[in-house]
């Protein structure tokens, strides 16, 4: 059955995507447009408006209109109960939302559905409900004076996005943005358009005001995400993609001085010590190395097993490996989809080839699936018999892709582990309780999971350290972020 009539029975089609600003759809200036490739067929299934310096500086100045105007003085109270509202819309459009994501990414539809739009609509409620609790502090001097703090928004906010989690991530920067006054400017992912279209018309409904929430599509260099990152009126950055990519957003802020936020790249390494349950490490660590197509910077795509443990862990998780079905994402059997485009699909071709020339042994996958000749598809993979100093054990690969390494001692894994220049997330498995503890207190990771993994709480610190990122996002963190703080000094 082609995949498109699969699409039927979900009822959706791929959307053609404008710009939205002042809460408007429209296209460029020059008509430029670009096509959205179904990575699951290969085919054409829409344009894409073309941003560049022009739609930018219209989308800005809808947001600085915006911010000056109606929307830094409604009161918090309005504002969370339209935050809220967006969430509400959300999942209202959930399959909707869900079958574009999966049109887009090649993500399977249930992993959009049960994943993606869920977490997207919680992004808002879970903002819209802390912003009433955010306080700021204050101070006495005695009875010689009084100090306390205000908190302010910052104007005009650039969200730069991924095309992993889509809408997921997007709306995770979007929420506390909002909730702290600011207005913004979008610009999704290239290969990922249609949820963030989409969300232009559910802010709208949701009644935010036009100019609040502005969206331009395009590319980075000489296109839309440059003229973003070099706008003086744009007064934060808040981005999440590849570490390069970052640099140069950093080289380009820096003219005028933006605030950044970043959630980089990741080569997460998944310590498993010889006492864990077997079981409960093998169901998770199949998720955090393939959910997604592991196509997820959280992804533990360098797992280390304590030796005692290895020759189980390998014929048992290989097993389970071949068990995963990769396949059209419409369909509700597909546990593995396609990846996002060909090139990235190339790219990770050449580190499983890679691997085999620096030694490796593929125990399972690395190929395109016999069955699959069109789509971006790619057989889960699993390499073992590298060293830690292997270009594949040190290098993003940023696709379903892990290496397995034994170690003796726990001096040494957390050495390996330690010795790479990211330091996102670290997932530890053991039932050692002081272990644990003693283990996670020296990995050098943002985000550290003990026998679990990616189980989120909005509250706590997001992003990573070394390459990994810069700030963190995350309950109060957001707002640290996203608000200006001002200490007034009153004398008694
Ligand atoms: O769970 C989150 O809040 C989040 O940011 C996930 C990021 C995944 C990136 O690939």
């Amino acid at each position: 059955m082609q995949i498109q009539s699969r699409a039927e029975m979900i009822k959706t089609k791929p959307i053609d995507c404008l710009h939205f600003i002042d809460g408007k759809y429209v296209p460029s200036k020059n008509e430029k447009t670009f096509v959205n490739i179904n990575p699951a067929t290969e085919e054409v299934m829409g344009t894409v408006a073309e941003g560049g310096k022009e739609e930018i500086a219209l989308a800005v100045a809808a947001a600085k209109r915006a911010f000056e105007g109606s929307w830094r003085r409604m009161p918090a109270g309005e504002r969370a109960r339209i935050i809220r509202r967006i969430g509400d819309i959300i999942l209202e459009r959930k399959d909707e939302l869900a079958a574009l994501e999966s049109f887009d990414t090649g993500k399977p539809y249930g992993l959009a559905s049960s994943i993606d739009i869920p977490r997207a609509a919680y992004n808002f409620h879970f903002f819209a409900d802390y912003m009433a609790s955010i306080g700021t502090e204050a101070y006495q001097m005695d009875d010689v004076a009084l100090n306390y703090a205000i908190r302010r928004p910052l104007g005009v906010v650039g969200l730069i996005n991924p095309w992993n989690l889509p809408l997921l991530l997007m709306t995770w920067k979007l929420a506390p943005c909002l909730a702290a006054g600011n207005t913004a400017v979008l610009k999704p992912a290239e290969w990922t358009p249609m949820t963030a279209t989409l969300l232009g018309e559910i802010c709208k409904e949701a009644g935010v005001p036009d100019g609040v929430v502005n969206i331009v599509h395009g590319f980075g260099p000489d296109s839309a995400g440059a003229a973003l990152t070099e706008h003086p009126d744009v007064c934060a950055i808040s981005f999440t993609g590849e570490t390069t990519t970052g640099k140069h957003i950093m080289t380009a802020a820096a003219k005028t001085l933006k605030r950044l936020s970043y959630e980089l790249g990741g080569k997460n390494p998944n310590i498993i010590f010889a006492d864990a349950d077997l079981d409960e490490v093998i169901e998770t660590t199949i998720k955090s190395s393939f959910i997604n197509q592991g196509e997820v910077c959280l992804c533990g795509s360098r797992i280390y097993v304590e030796r005692p443990l290895y020759d189980a862990f390998v014929e048992r998780f290989t097993a389970k490996t071949k068990e995963l079905i990769v396949g059209d994402p419409l369909d509700p059997n597909t546990t593995v989809g396609t990846l996002i485009s060909e090139e990235h699909y190339n790219r990770v071709r050449s580190y499983v080839e890679l691997a085999v020339e620096e030694g490796g042994v593929i125990e399972t996958g690395g190929k395109r699936p016999e069955h699959l000749s069109t789509g971006y598809y790619l057989e889960p993979t699993i390499i073992t018999g590298l060293t830690n100093d292997c270009r594949v054990v040190q290098e993003e690969i940023f696709g379903p892709v892990v290496t397995i390494l034994p170690f003796d001692r726990e001096e040494e894994v957390i050495k390996q582990a330690n010795d790479t220049h990211y330091g996102l997330s670290a997932t530890i498995w053991t039932n050692d309780l002081r272990r644990a503890h003693r283990v996670a207190a020296q990995i050098e990771a943002g985000i550290i999971w003990v026998n679990t993994w990616f189980l989120r709480d909005l509250r706590t610190p997001f992003g990573g350290m070394k390459q990994s990122g810069i700030g963190r996002e995350g309950g109060m963190h957001s707002f640290e972020f996203y608000s200006e703080l001002s200490n007034i000094c009153i004398k008694l």
